[in-house]
């Protein structure tokens, strides 16, 4: 699509897709049952294989709040993919209850998971179009098979066409498209039944960066306008930390942790999700990090001291606190601000010349955690 994934989508012009949450002000309601779209009650999944039961979920409990954009996250066969798919039925949970917008899912009839799963839409990594039909054919497709008339076909494809950038489109075959174009294909189709949950399955892991970036604006978007409520599953710590309001933490099955995606972020508790989020970490420069000593070897050295921040609200470092401390002999050799749902996190790297004791004092009280990486000579 070229320069087109980067177009801003207006959402304002088409029909709002059937009032559910935010467009309704249901979102905002004080009654919490009606503020919760998808409730994980001790769900457990047992897969029986020729070689034996795979445990892939035990007890998890979680709620997922309506017109939120949930992240599933966790290692390679944490339970991530069969989690999303209780939502829909396409994995039938052996232990527990998922209710998803007042219906237990799991004691659906077939005709009513038929019904049932035009409310939720899902979108895959490899977008599973169907190559001999064209963009109309693919997004029509839900509705030919729910047997909508033809007229309100064509004026519900070409709404969820322009919503997703892709009017002019309909007689293209996939072949002929972007990864991105196919992506906001798959977007269209999942759409045009006006769900009221979206599940994503690791849906821009196939995309560039600033496809991926085309795409979760168009996710965004559609939440917040339409007031969908969105799952979705990534192995790609920048899509969470881009879009997700909340996000659960599984490892081998089980929840680790969950939470505010900026609690989770800038104070990560859990060994899994540390490991996760390690890649976004800034890490030690690699010339500092080759001369580091780990004792004081002579007082030439100066202490490489670490200041890290957030997760208890302090919004950063503030200069005039850091100009009271600096100014002795402290130089900043690295620093690193971010901010996550209106919320700072970051971490800074000083040396000092200071005594050990005098420079933990001095700077306790700047950050959330301050300690001594180590000792480096003074030509830092
Ligand atoms: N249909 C199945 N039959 C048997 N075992 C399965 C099936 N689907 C998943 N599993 C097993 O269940 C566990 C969880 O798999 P799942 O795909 O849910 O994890 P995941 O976190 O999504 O992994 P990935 O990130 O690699 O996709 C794994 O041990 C997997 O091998």
């Amino acid at each position: 699509m070229g320069g087109n994934e980067l177009t801003v989508i207006s959402v304002s012009r088409v029909e709002p897709i059937e009032a559910t949450s935010r467009e309704s002000g249901e979102g905002l309601s004080p009654n919490p049952a009606r503020a919760i779209a998808v409730s994980f009650d001790g769900v457990g999944k047992t897969y029986d294989t020729h070689k034996g039961s795979i445990h892939a979920l035990k007890g998890i409990t979680i709620d997922v709040a309506r017109g939120s954009i949930f992240g599933i996250i966790g290692r390679s066969g944490a339970g991530k993919s069969s989690l999303l798919r209780t939502v829909n039925r396409l994995e039938t949970a052996t232990e527990g209850s998922v209710v998803v917008d007042g219906v237990d899912v799991r004691s659906l009839s077939d005709d009513d998971l038929v019904t049932f799963r035009r409310r939720v839409g899902m979108i895959f990594q490899h977008f599973n179009l169907l190559s001999a039909k064209t963009v109309w054919g693919n997004v029509a497709l839900p509705l030919i098979v729910a047997g909508v008339p033809k007229l309100e076909i064509d004026e519900r494809v070409s709404d969820v066409l322009r919503l997703v950038g892709l009017e002019g489109k309909q007689d293209a075959y996939p072949s002929r498209l972007s990864g991105g174009q196919k992506q906001r294909v798959g977007i269209a189709r999942a759409l045009v039944n006006r769900p009221e949950i979206l599940l994503c399955d690791e849906a821009t892991s196939a995309l560039d960066p600033e496809t991926t970036l085309s795409i979760l604006e168009l996710l965004k978007d559609i939440n917040r306008s339409l007031g969908i409520t969105i799952l979705l599953i990534t192995h790609e710590m920048s899509v969470v930390r881009e879009i997700c309001d909340d996000v659960v933490v599984l490892e081998g099955g089980q929840v680790a942790e969950a939470g505010k995606t900026w609690e989770i972020f800038s104070k990560p508790a859990h060994a899994a999700t540390k490991a996760l989020l390690k890649p976004l970490e800034p890490g030690i420069p690699r010339d500092i990090a080759d001369r580091l000593t780990s004792a004081r070897e002579h007082f030439h050295q100066r202490a490489l001291i670490e200041l890290t921040y957030g997760g208890n609200g302090r919004e950063g470092i503030k200069l005039q606190e850091l100009a009271r401390v600096v100014g002795s002999g402290v130089q900043i050799v690295q620093s690193m601000v971010d901010r996550i749902q209106g919320h700072a996190y970051g971490r800074m790297l000083l040396t000092t010349n200071a005594d050990d004791q005098v420079a933990l004092s001095r700077f306790e009280g700047l950050a959330d955690n301050v300690r001594i990486l180590g000792y480096v000579r003074d030509d830092v």
